[in-house]
């Protein structure tokens, strides 16, 4: 094998330059001879009898380097030192070109090793020659060239790997942070580039960055596209079958790992030889809302990430000249969930917190009544996007046979309004009450007991929490895209295909004049989610979709993918998980139109031109709902994002395990989004922010449906409240108890909704007089 290969190859697992040189002088260019040399520390021991701090000190004014190991050292080591030492990189002595030659980034060793795909593919001496000298020349920051000037640096990396000019001030905030050596709290929109805080630094320092992030899916995102950017990552999880990924990682053969909370408590061991050998610059925890059970996603393993802190600082890794920073990244949590989540992860007293706006200007919210649980509401719902995909890709006999089906639909809308789709028009059952078992109170602390509001006053709209349990996508698997392939090599885009247009927006976010020019904007083409609460809707809403020619993918945990396809149905086909990864990659491509998703689909993904986000049903959260509605115009341009939500009936919790406190936040969560979809007067995206504890500066956002229709027109209604207190008390002899709780609990019995209202419509004539003669 080429000397020079197995040195550059040796050089990406993280042993030093000078042992692993010594190495392939005694056993000659082998990687497992020399790995076994390496390795063999006694035999190495006795060849040298330096001082590991000597070594250190000699090593790194030799090589210009901030780290070595000694002989006597641990083979490979190279010591953790503060990113500060290197800010003296100008003092150095050159390099020489050997040096750097074998000093080339691990992540540009692999991009051309692998050729994007295999991990070894066979290499010619030429090839190898290219890719060092490129190497040379790379942008890549070593380490020890992290000066004042980090800025410069940083704005080449971006240009070289992103295309994009410039960092956020958000991003360089972060960014300052992680120099000083500072846990960081990130708090930004969806979309607006937090994943670029993390991931600077791998490519700033050679070190390995370690993401814990919660789906696999998500993680399988970012990997491919840092792939396509040039910067070598995998990911780690129970759902990565090929275990040599993970020894690879932990050899330090990626510059970034992306791995799931529950696989990283069981790499400790293995990530503190990393920080010694490699070295760890960072850990980053994606979508760290899912630490708080006060958040929408909790997720117990997050919680126990607070090993990071006790595993990897200088108290318990003697070698560490700082804590090993940890950077927290979320665009969606409240005051309360940001507390929790500083406490749980143990981050330092001194954390910074990096605070946007969460703000969204080119999102266009919106609210709209429907049942959302029969054919009718489909057709009436979902006839507007019907025509749009039409229009763009039809052609107008299909219009025609569109139109024909609506017509022959709404024949049977009497079976729809039922709540049955009848089988012929292709639909499944579908029934809203399928998922309404639980109900939530008015007031925030009350908890309602599984099926309080009189759905189980007809029996055939009971079901079982085991259905729903199954039905519904509400607690998240980290296994929710099934891959063959954990890893992915840097590959850097080839000029001007990068794929990352940079779209200058005008100033959107204040400017009224140009506010105002986005209220009736069209949409530019681009892909819809359509988010339903079950699997069985996500199904029939894709179907429907379907058949009106419509590219619609249904999308949901469970071991099944429903698709149908210019009409050709396949009813009852079930597909292997690995067909999500499928529709992720349609999604990707823009060969779908239309994903009919449960909460599976979506969370930290990116992409550009998702022109709709619409909720088929209620969401469980506020949080949940923004951060799902923020996968919308991540382009800057503008999007929408529809909410369609029976009014008239109070939301359910969707069935979960949760302890009887988590079940009250669920609530309370659940109540705050109950109140967004009936507000009328409050702009939305203001009811949003200041949800978060922003405060709004724009008094309102000028584009969502009540800043575009106004508050409805102000009515008293004294009479009509005067009436139903008075009926309310007469009916419970004692008002003041009237509490769900305290009513049930004390007359146990739920109160009577009906015979309320017909008592409150008997006695409306003579009680609206005497109101009357009141007022
Ligand atoms: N400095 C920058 N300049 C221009 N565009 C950027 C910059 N940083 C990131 N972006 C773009 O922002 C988009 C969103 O990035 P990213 O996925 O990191 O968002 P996010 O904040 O993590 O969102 P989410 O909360 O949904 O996970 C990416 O497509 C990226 O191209
Ligand atoms: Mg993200």
């Amino acid at each position: 094998m080429d000397p020079d290969r197995v040195v550059a190859e040796l050089v990406g697992m993280g042993f030093e330059l000078s042992d692993i040189t010594d190495a392939v002088e005694v056993v000659g260019p082998s990687i497992d001879s020399a790995i076994d040399y390496l390795l063999d520390d006694s035999r190495r021991n006795t060849a040298s009898a330096s001082t590991s701090t000597a070594c250190f000190t000699s090593c790194a004014d030799m090589l210009g380097k901030r780290g070595s190991s000694s002989s006597s050292c641990y083979a490979g080591k190279i010591r953790q030192s503060s990113i500060n030492e290197f800010i003296k990189s100008e003092s150095r002595p050159k390099r020489s070109k050997t040096i750097n030659k074998l000093n080339m980034s691990q992540s540009e060793v692999f991009q051309r090793d692998t050729g994007g795909q295999n991990v070894h593919p066979p290499l010619e001496d030429a090839d190898l020659h290219i890719a060092t000298e490129k190497a040379i020349s790379s942008s890549y920051c070593k380490d020890e060239d992290i000066g004042p000037d980090w800025q410069t640096k940083v704005k080449t990396l971006l240009q070289k790997h992103f295309g994009f000019p410039l960092l956020k001030d958000f991003q360089k905030d972060a960014l300052e942070a992680w120099l000083s050596h500072q846990d960081c709290l990130v708090l930004a929109a969806t979309g607006s580039g937090k994943s670029l805080c993390f991931q600077i630094p791998a490519l700033l320092t050679g070190k390995v960055v370690i993401v814990i992030s919660p789906l696999i899916s998500l993680m399988h995102d970012q990997c491919l596209k840092l792939a396509k950017h040039g910067v070598s990552a995998c990911f780690l999880g129970s759902g990565q079958t090929d275990k040599s990924v993970e020894q690879k990682a932990m050899a330090g053969m990626y510059s970034i790992i992306y791995v799931c909370p529950e696989t990283i408590l069981r790499l400790i061991k293995p990530l503190q030889s990393l920080a010694e050998s490699r070295g760890i610059a960072l850990f980053a925890v994606d979508e760290v809302h899912c630490v708080s059970k006060w958040g929408h996603d909790f997720r117990p393993d997050y919680r126990r990430l607070s090993v990071l802190r006790e595993s990897f600082s200088m108290d318990t890794m003697k070698f560490l000249k700082f804590d090993i920073p940890i950077m927290a990244l979320t665009a969606t949590a409240t005051t309360r969930v940001r507390e929790d989540i500083l406490q749980s992860l143990h981050m330092s007293k001194a954390t910074k917190i990096v605070l946007t706006s969460f703000f969204r200007p080119n999102l266009r919210f919106l609210v709209k009544h429907s049942k959302t649980s029969s054919l009718a509401s489909y057709k009436k719902d979902f006839h507007e996007l019907i025509s749009i995909y039409s229009r763009k890709g039809k052609s107008s006999s299909k219009n025609k046979l569109m139109s024909t089906n609506l017509e022959e639909n709404s024949e049977s809308s009497d079976n729809a309004s039922n709540g049955r789709m009848d089988e012929c028009n292709g639909i499944n059952e579908v029934n809203v009450d399928d998922v309404e078992g639980y109900a939530v109170s008015d007031s925030d602390n009350e908890v309602s007991s599984p099926g309080r509001y009189g759905l189980d006053s007809s029996k055939d709209r009971q079901l079982s929490v085991e259905y729903l349990e199954d039905e519904c996508d509400v607690v998240q698997d980290v296994d929710d895209l099934d891959v063959s392939c954990g890893e992915f090599s840097g590959k850097l885009p080839l000029k001007g295909c990068s794929g990352f247009l940079l779209h200058k927006t005008p100033d959107l976010a204040n400017d009224p004049k140009e506010r105002a020019k986005l209220r009736h904007k069209p949409l530019e083409d681009g892909p819809t989610i359509i988010y339903a609460p079950t699997r069985k809707e996500t199904l029939s809403i894709s179907k429907f979709l379907s058949k009106f020619g419509i590219k619609a993918a249904a999308y949901n945990a469970k071991e099944h993918v429903f698709r149908m396809q210019n009409h050709s149905c396949e009813s009852g086909v079930k597909l292997p998980k690995s067909h999500l990864r499928q529709v992720h990659k349609e999604f990707h491509e823009n060969t779908l139109q239309v994903i009919v998703a449960t909460i599976a689909f979506g969370m930290g993904i990116d992409k550009l031109n998702v022109r709709r986000i619409i909720h088929y049903g209620w969401p469980q959260s506020l949080e949940a709902y923004y951060q799902e509605a923020g996968r919308a115009g991540r382009d800057g341009k503008v999007a929408e994002c529809v909410l369609y939500a029976n009014l008239s009936r109070i939301p359910t919790l969707l069935p979960s395990q949760r302890s009887e406190e988590q079940t009250k936040q669920a609530y309370k969560m659940l109540s705050d989004c109950f109140r967004y979809g009936m507000n009328t007067s409050c702009c939305r995206a203001k009811t949003i922010v200041e949800y978060f504890g922003e405060h709004f500066l724009l008094e309102k956002c000028l584009v969502c449906d009540i800043c575009i229709k106004g508050p409805p027109e102000r009515q008293n209604l004294k009479a009509e409240a005067m009436i139903f207190l008075q009926v309310v008390s007469t009916h419970c002899r004692n008002f003041a108890d009237i509490s769900y709780g305290g009513y049930e609990g004390r007359l146990g019995e739920r109160p009577n909704i009906k015979a309320l209202v017909s008592r409150i419509r008997e006695q409306e004539g003579p009680v609206r007089k005497h109101v009357y003669q009141g007022i």
